[in-house]
């Protein structure tokens, strides 16, 4: 059951009960996270209605029909849609299996006709050097001689494509605070806004204000068999989860560090967090939970990162960390994602609620199908438990409004490609910026990477404050002028364009825009 359905399920289980409004008031009544989590674990359960683990093992007979599929394809000349079955053959396959081999075998094979030469040579030693079937034995090596041979005589050179990542760099000098941005900005807090990014200089279109990596990332759906679920690079020898069948990664060091990160806990959930159909968002905020506590050599060190982080809540070092007696806001660290903004004083009941449910449904696969919350001391055990349920509702609050789509639409070099929505992340200082309708920044990811830059689109005065506009089609134009190849117009045409479209959406929904401090 989907995890909508299983949510509506509740809802009329209760509201035959009668007991809605009680319900309700007990919630409202509620002070914390953990509290609300809790109680609304113990309805759940009551009920009946916890979802049981399904498990996806890795299988012969699966893996031989997704071959089988990228055959047809190969044979029909789909060399994409034949990549992409292989990976699935390999998801599927046991590990090191004769199933293993033939998916890898029959992927170089792809990167053969693609003339991959490098990515063929890499799948087919990766091959020689298991158990493989014996038949394999003079294609691969047949193979091997031909790619060998095409490199040595490799002379043709790619097609030039212009290089923008200098325009795309930052110039200015970073903080030493708020260690991914330009000295030229500082954060300010007032009434209106909450925190709020200023330029404490004057700004010009074009400049690179901010270049962030994301606290985690999380792929969506239909990524999964084309990037590396760790990285989220676009390189085409992935390789499988030993256990699960929903990662491929580009190396062993992504699938190590996704592994210590959250992966030792997601693996066994996998199945039922793609089958129930989560949201990105509410997979981003399980991922933050279980890297929180992963971030940390033990629980109380945890505890004590957030008593540290929620006493700086209401003063200038919100979000910051104390190193060598120096406050620094750093994108890396847990403290800038458990600051986020919640907005709980503004949350309906029924949204409470229906967050709550999805947090005891997490609770549930966490205690009774991970080891995650196993510790010796039953006191320790009680705090765990408290703790993570409060933090999963604070994620689930904090993700809607604070978590950054990755789409993108260049390479790494600047290069315009299709755009492409590759995942979803927590970016601890991005997420400073409020919203406007007629932005003065864009933001912008490169392909095949998870960090996120921040371009200046007009001039900002020294004291206004940096709008971003939450959705994305200002991001679309810039990358229109950057494939026209002049970067010189981008700024100016934006600037039209976001001037026209945005006073008309300023008029119909009141939408704040004000680049002055109130
Ligand atoms: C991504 S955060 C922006 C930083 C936030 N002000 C803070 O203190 O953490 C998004 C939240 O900021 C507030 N916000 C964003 N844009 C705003 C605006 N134009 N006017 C007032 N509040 C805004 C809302 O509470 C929103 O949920």
């Amino acid at each position: 059951m989907i995890i909508d359905h299983l949510y509506e399920d509740i809802l009329r289980k209760l509201t035959a009960q009668g007991k809605i409004k009680d319900i309700s008031n007990k919630l409202l009544s509620l002070q914390s996270n953990d509290e609300r989590v809790l109680y609304v674990y113990e309805l759940v359960k009551d009920l009946d209605c916890f979802p049981a683990l399904n498990e996806v093992k890795k299988s012969e007979n699966v893996s031989t029909y997704y071959r089988n599929q990228g055959n047809k394809c190969f044979q029909s000349h789909e060399n994409l849609k034949a990549w992409q079955f292989y990976n699935l053959a390999l998801l599927y396959a046991p590990i090191n299996s004769n199933n293993y081999c033939y998916a890898l075998s029959n992927r170089s094979i792809i990167f053969l006709a693609l003339k991959k030469f490098e990515e063929c040579l890499l799948d087919v030693d990766k091959v020689l050097a298991l158990e493989y079937p014996k038949e394999l034995k003079d294609k691969l090596l047949k193979r091997k001689e031909i790619c060998k041979e095409a490199l040595l005589k490799n002379t043709v050179k790619d097609v030039e494509q212009p290089d923008l990542s200098d325009f795309l760099a930052m110039k200015s000098k970073k903080d030493s605070r708020y260690l991914c941005a330009s000295s030229k900005l500082e954060v300010l807090f007032t009434e209106q806004f909450g925190r709020q990014v200023i330029a404490k200089e004057d700004i010009n279109v074009g400049e690179v204000l901010v270049e962030e990596e994301p606290y985690l990332t999380v792929q969506l759906k239909s990524q999964y068999i084309l990037s590396c679920s760790y990285c989220l690079s676009r390189q085409i020898n992935l390789y499988p989860c030993e256990r699960c069948c929903y990662a491929l990664y580009c190396s062993i060091e992504c699938k190590n560090k996704a592994f210590k990160e959250y992966h030792s806990v997601e693996c066994q959930l996998m199945a039922i967090l793609y089958d129930m159909d989560f949201t990105k968002l509410e997979l981003l905020a399980l991922r933050t939970v279980i890297k929180s506590r992963n971030d940390h050599n033990n629980w109380v060190d945890l505890f004590n990162t957030i008593s540290d982080a929620e006493a700086n809540m209401n003063n200038e070092f919100r979000g910051h960390i104390q190193i060598n007696g120096k406050w620094i806001f750093d994108s890396k660290h847990y403290a800038t994602i458990h600051t986020l903004e919640s907005n709980i004083d503004k949350r309906s009941v029924s949204d409470i609620f229906q967050k709550s449910v999805t947090g005891a449904v997490f609770l549930k696969f966490l205690k009774e199908d991970t080891n995650f919350l196993q510790v010796e001391d039953k006191e320790l055990y009680e705090t765990v438990v408290k703790t993570v349920s409060g933090l999963l509702l604070l994620h689930l609050m904090t993700s809607p409004t604070n978590m950054h789509g990755i789409t993108s639409n260049m390479e790494a070099n600047g290069v315009y490609v299709k755009e492409v929505n590759l995942a979803s992340a927590p970016y601890g200082y991005h997420s400073l910026l409020n919203h406007s309708c007629a932005p003065n920044v864009v933001r912008y990811n490169k392909l095949g990477t998870g960090s996120m830059s921040l371009m200046a689109l007009r001039p900002i005065k020294k004291g206004m404050q940096l709008f971003d506009n939450y959705g994305s089609f200002a991001k679309k134009r810039v990358y229109h002028n950057l494939r026209a190849g002049d970067a010189s117009v981008v700024p100016l045409q934006l600037h039209i364009t976001v001037g026209v479209m945005n006073t008309m959406v300023f008029l119909l929904l009141g939408c704040p825009y004000s680049n002055k401090i109130k």
